[in-house]
């Protein structure tokens, strides 16, 4: 059985460094990985590991955009049609890989998660050659200081999630650079000041949006013309609670182990072995986070 795990979410949210430290986490767990590289623009540097699949050696960002005087953006959706009218090139790169674990490093372009039919055409082609895909959606914990940015990341979980009909693990990204202390004066009015907070955006509770009752924030905002758009997004993210996110903190082998066995889970990794239950959530793990 072959297994595809998809790393996708917005710019900068820390896919690329996610995918280096699962090779890692895999190779220190005796088990083996291959990286998938399908960001036509990325930047050779970027990989600790060579990928064994990479979509710059059908068409590269570089050459479509001077060959073809394209720019930046209007490029990247070439690569990915390119590459769509060439998925037998995909089929014989991925011959050479049976009973395997391969990790999509995807771009960043948020446009391809939540209209543009690239990811499910992929997702449907990989079903049909017998593997397994599961996709991680990632948002880096900074979105977390400022509610409105949050929800617009959530949103935008939500939509990639209903855009792509596969099993499906949210993660907050870069928690290592959380910092919640109470005393910490650089955590301002929006910062995330406690565990309990913590907890209500990896949860995302709705209410995080609408402002106590009675506070003068509350008055602003019920005169403010996004007053109702507010009450509507809360009223959505009620009505389809399908997102939550795992904390992912680099830094710490067992947070990417956490990570990891909810990917395996997902996909039922290894079910010809006994089922694993994913770990659960800690107490402990928040604990340095106060
Ligand atoms: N502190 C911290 N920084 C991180 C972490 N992960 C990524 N970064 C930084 O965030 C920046 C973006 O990381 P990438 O892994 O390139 O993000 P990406 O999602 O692959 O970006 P694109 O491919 O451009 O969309 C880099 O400067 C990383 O060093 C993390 O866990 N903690
Ligand atoms: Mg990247």
């Amino acid at each position: 059985m072959r297994y595809a795990v998809l790393v996708t979410g917005p710019a900068g949210a820390g896919k690329s460094t996610f995918c280096n430290g699962l090779m890692t986490h895999l190779q220190t767990s005796k088990r083996t990985g291959h990286l998938v590289n399908l960001d036509p623009a990325a930047n050779s540097d970027a990989f600790e590991y060579e990928p064994a699949i990479d979509i710059r050696d059908l068409v590269s960002l570089e050459d479509v955009m001077s060959e073809l005087e394209y720019g930046p953006n209007g490029g990247l959706v070439y690569c990915f049609e390119y590459l769509l009218e060439n998925m037998d090139w995909l089929d014989e790169e991925l011959g050479g890989y049976d009973d395997d674990y391969l990790i999509f490093d995807c771009p960043g372009q948020i446009e391809l998660y939540t209209h543009h039919p690239f990811l499910p055409t992929l997702v449907r082609h990989l079903q049909r050659m017998g593997l397994r895909v599961c996709a991680t959606y990632l948002i880096e914990s900074q979105f977390m200081e400022d509610k409105y940015k949050f929800f617009s990341g959530v949103l935008s979980a939500m939509s990639a999630m209903v855009n792509l009909e596969v099993p499906w693990v949210n993660i907050m990204s870069k928690m290592d650079l959380v910092t919640s202390n109470s005393d910490d004066p650089a955590s301002g009015r929006n910062g995330i000041r406690a565990r309990k907070d913590i907890s209500r955006y990896l949860e995302p509770d709705p209410l995080l949006l609408v402002s106590a009752p009675g506070s003068r924030e509350e008055k602003t905002e019920r005169n403010s013309k996004f007053h109702s758009l507010n009450q509507a997004i809360v009223q959505l993210i009620e009505d389809h609670p399908l997102v939550s996110f795992l904390p992912l903190n680099l830094t710490e082998p067992d947070s990417i182990e956490i990570v990891l066995s909810h990917i395996d889970y997902t996909m039922q990794y290894g079910e010809d072995e006994e089922p694993k239950e994913p770990h659960d959530l800690d107490e402990g793990d928040f604990a340095d986070m106060e």
